[in-house]
C-alpha cells in the first residue's frame, strides 16, 4: 500500500497524480474501517481526502503553516502527518485528539474545536511573518458553515487591510452539520452553478495580452474598467474580492490535477486570496454522501463496508436522551403556547429541535454558526413580545457571552437558555466541555439559573423557565442518556429557588446540582454502612439559592459538601460559600466537588469523571474526614 509508505508529507512531494488518487482511495477506505471501529466525525473528512493530499503536496508544512477551522476534518491530514498508527486511540483517554493540537504535532499549528477562528489566527501568523522578515506561507482551510461565523468576516476584513500574503481556502459542500443557511451559503451556491464570471475574467486577460502595444494599453483600461463594472453585475467573487481578496474558482475539490494548479497559483499569489473548492461531504461512502447531516459524525461498532448502511448494533431500549426529552418537551409545550420561537446556531439535529422544525417551521430559525447573533436575535424576539428558547451547547454560548450580559441581562429579557452539552460531553476533549456554564453565568445579574436530577424533572424546568416572566433563565442538562426514572405526563411549575431533599440525614448534607446526585445517593447509601447518614438534596437552582435551606444546615451546624459537574470556580460550591459569608454565617464546614481548575482532556465522561475525583469514592473519602466516623453499628 502507498499509504504505508507516508510517514510525513514530504513522501508526498515525488508522487505523480495516478500516484495521489491511488492513496486519495487509500485513505478513504482507511478512514472508513477506523472509524467504523472508532467512531469520530466521518462526512467532513471523507470530503477533503484530496484536497489534503494537495495541500501537502503544495506547501511545505510545518515551514508553512496550514490552520484547519473547526478541525474535525483534520483526519487526514493527521494521516499524512505521521499519526495514522494512532488512529486506533482517536479520541480516546489519552489517545489522539479529534481536532489539531498544537502540543500534538509540529503540523498542529493552532487548536480548534470551535468554528471560524482559522482566518483569524492565519492572519496572525502572516503579520508576525511579515514582522520578523520570514519568509514561509500560511493557509487557512475554512467550511461553508464555518464561514457563516461572524468572526470569519472579521477576520477577512482586517486581512484585506493589512494586504499580507495569505491562502483561505474555502471547502464549500453546503453543509455545515445539516445543510448550511443564510445568505452566504445562497451566495456561495450562485457561485458554484454561475461559474461564467471566472471565464469572463480569462477572456478579458486573453484578449489584453493578445493586443498588446499602446492600442492595448488604451484598450486594457476600457476593458479593465468594463471588467471591474461587469464583475459588480456579476455575482462571483465580488464579495471576497471587496475583502480584497483575489478570488479562485470555484474549482472541482475532487480532482487532483485541477486542485495542484490552483493552489501553486494561490502560494504564488501576491496579497490575501481565496481559493473556492467545492466538494461532497461523504464522498466515496454512499450513506454518508446521501446523508451527510447524518453521518457528519458515527458512533462507533458498526462494521461498514463501503456504501453499505452501517449494520447498526441493536441495543436494548436505552433511557432517553436529555436532548430528546428537551426537543419533545418543546415540541409539546409549542402546541399550547404560539409565542414560544426556537433558535438554534447550526445545530438542529445535535440540540434536538429537528422534530420541532418539522411541526412548526416558521418559530424555528437556524441562524448559521452565529451564536453571537443567536443571542440578540433572541432578545429582540422578546421585545417583540414573543418567547425565545435559546438553544446553544454549553461550550458554544461562550462564543455569545456579551451579548447574554449586554442585550439579554441588562434589559433583564424573558429568554429561556436551554443549555445543552452541560458538564463533561468526553470525546471532543477540551474546547466542547460544558464546564463554565455555570460560573460564567452566575455571575450576571437577572440571570437564573437551575439544573435537573433527571431527564423528568427537565420537563418541568422547561415548563417552569417557559412560564418565568421575571427576566432571562437558563436551563442546563448534560450530553447523554437520561437515568431511566418514570416520566410524568403532567408538566408542572416548580417554585424559584427551592431545593428538594431526596435523602434524609442528620451527619452531613451533601448538595448535589443536576443529575450528578446519583453519585450523591450512591455515596449516601455506602456511608449509611458505616454509620453516617448523609441528607442528599437536590439542589435545583444555583440562582436563585434556597437560602432557607442553607440557613437551616447551617443552623444545624451541618457539614456540607457541594457536587457539580462543573468548574468548581465559580460554580455551586462558590456560590454557597458566598451566601454563607454573605449572611455572615462563619462556622462553616463545606467542601465542594467539581470539576478542577484545568481543561478537561478526550475520554469518555466516567474515565474523566474519575481523572479528577468526581466520583463516589472521592465523596466518600472526603467525607469521612468532615465527619468523625461513628462506631459502626452492631
Ligand atoms: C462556534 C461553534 N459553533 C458550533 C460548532 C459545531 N459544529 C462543528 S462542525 C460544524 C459544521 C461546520 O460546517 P463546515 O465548516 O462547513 O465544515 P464541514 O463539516 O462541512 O466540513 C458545526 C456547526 C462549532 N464547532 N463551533
Ligand atoms: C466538531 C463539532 O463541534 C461538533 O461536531 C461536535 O463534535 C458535536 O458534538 P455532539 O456529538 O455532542 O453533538
Ligand atoms: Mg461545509
Amino acid at each position: 500500500m502507498l499509504l504505508d509508505q507516508i510517514h510525513s508529507p514530504s513522501d508526498l512531494k515525488h508522487l505523480s497524480v495516478e500516484q495521489l488518487t491511488t492513496l486519495s482511495e487509500e485513505i478513504r477506505q482507511f478512514l472508513i474501517e477506523s472509524l467504523a471501529v472508532t467512531g469520530g466525525h466521518f462526512g467532513s473528512n471523507l470530503g477533503v481526502v484530496e484536497l489534503t493530499l494537495a495541500l501537502h503536496q503544495i506547501f511545505e508544512s510545518p515551514k508553512d503553516k496550514i490552520i484547519w477551522d473547526v478541525g474535525h476534518q483534520a483526519y487526514v491530514h493527521k494521516i499524512l502527518t505521521g499519526r495514522k498508527h494512532l488512529f486506533p486511540t482517536l479520541r480516546k483517554y489519552k489517545g489522539m485528539s479529534g481536532f489539531p493540537k498544537r502540543g500534538e504535532s509540529e503540523h498542529d499549528m493552532f487548536d480548534v474545536g470551535h468554528a471560524s477562528t482559522s482566518i483569524s489566527a492565519a492572519v496572525g501568523y502572516a503579520v508576525g511573518r511579515d514582522m520578523s522578515g520570514e519568509d514561509h506561507k500560511v493557509v487557512a482551510v475554512i467550511g461553508d458553515g464555518a464561514m457563516t461565523g461572524g468572526m470569519a468576516f472579521e477576520a477577512l476584513n482586517h486581512a484585506g487591510h493589512v494586504k499580507t500574503d495569505m491562502v483561505v481556502v474555502l471547502n464549500d459542500n453546503e453543509m455545515s452539520i445539516a445543510p448550511n443557511v443564510g445568505a452566504i451559503s445562497s451566495y456561495l451556491t450562485k457561485l458554484r452553478v454561475d461559474p461564467h464570471y471566472s471565464s469572463f475574467k480569462k477572456e478579458v486577460s486573453h484578449l489584453l495580452h493578445k493586443v498588446g502595444g499602446d492600442i492595448g494599453d488604451k484598450a486594457a483600461k476600457v476593458l479593465e474598467r468594463a471588467k471591474d463594472s461587469f464583475k459588480y453585475f456579476m455575482v462571483p467573487g465580488i464579495l471576497f474580492e471587496e475583502f480584497g481578496f483575489t478570488y479562485l474558482g470555484p474549482i472541482d475539490g475532487h480532482d487532483l490535477p485541477t486542485l495542484l494548479k490552483y493552489l501553486k497559483q494561490a502560494r504564488n499569489t501576491k496579497g490575501p486570496v481565496l481559493l473556492h473548492v467545492i466538494t461532497q461531504k461523504g464522498k466515496g461512502y454512499a450513506v454518508a454522501a446521501d446523508a451527510p447531516d447524518k453521518m457528519h459524525a458515527v458512533n462507533k461498532g458498526f462494521n461498514v463496508q463501503p456504501g453499505d448502511a452501517p449494520k447498526v448494533v441493536k441495543v436494548k431500549a436505552a433511557p432517553p436522551q436529555y436532548t430528546k426529552v428537551f426537543g419533545d418537551t418543546l415540541t409539546e409545550m409549542a402546541k399550547e403556547n404560539e409565542n414560544i420561537v426556537a433558535i438554534t446556531a447550526a445545530m438542529p439535529s445535535g440540540t434536538g429541535l429537528s422534530k420541532f422544525a418539522d411541526a412548526y417551521p416558521k418559530r424555528f430559525y437556524d441562524v448559521g454558526i452565529a451564536e453571537q447573533h443567536a443571542a440578540t436575535f433572541a432578545a429582540g424576539l422578546a421585545c417583540a413580545g414573543k418567547k425565545p428558547v435559546l438553544s446553544l451547547y454549553s461550550t458554544f454560548l461562550q462564543r455569545a457571552y456579551d451579548q447574554t450580559i449586554h442585550d439579554i441581562c441588562i434589559q433583564n429579557l424573558p429568554v429561556v437558555f436551554a443549555i445543552d452539552r452541560a458538564g463533561l460531553v468526553g470525546a471532543d476533549g477540551e474546547t466542547h466541555q460544558g464546564a463554565f456554564d455555570v460560573s460564567y453565568l452566575r455571575i450576571i445579574p437577572n440571570m437564573a439559573i437551575m439544573m435537573p436530577k433527571d431527564e423528568n424533572e427537565l420537563r418541568h424546568m422547561l415548563h417552569t423557565a417557559v412560564h418565568y416572566d421575571k427576566g432571562p433563565i437558563a436551563v442546563r442538562y448534560p450530553r447523554g442518556e437520561g437515568r431511566g426514572v418514570e416520566m410524568d405526563t403532567e408538566l408542572k411549575r416548580l417554585p424559584i429557588g427551592k431545593s428538594e431533599t431526596v435523602r434524609d440525614g442528620k451527619d452531613l448534607a451533601i448538595l448535589a446540582f443536576g443529575p450528578i446526585i446519583e453519585t450523591a445517593e450512591r455515596a449516601a447509601e455506602l456511608l449509611a454502612e458505616e454509620g453516617i447518614e448523609a441528607r442528599v438534596i437536590n439542589l435545583r437552582f444555583v440562582k436563585p439559592l434556597d437560602g432557607e435551606m442553607l440557613m437551616e444546615l447551617a443552623q444545624q451546624n451541618m457539614p456540607i459538601v457541594t457536587l457539580e459537574e462543573g468548574a468548581v470556580a465559580g460554580g455551586v460550591g462558590s456560590a454557597v460559600l458566598e451566601f454563607y459569608a454573605q449572611n455572615r454565617v462563619t462556622n462553616i464546614n463545606l467542601f465542594p466537588l467539581g470539576l478542577p481548575d484545568q481543561f478537561i482532556e478526550h475520554g469518555t465522561p466516567e474515565e474523566l469523571r474519575d481523572s479528577v475525583g468526581l466520583n463516589v469514592d472521592t465523596l466518600v473519602e472526603y467525607v469521612k474526614t468532615m465527619v468523625p466516623l461513628k462506631q459502626k453499628r452492631a
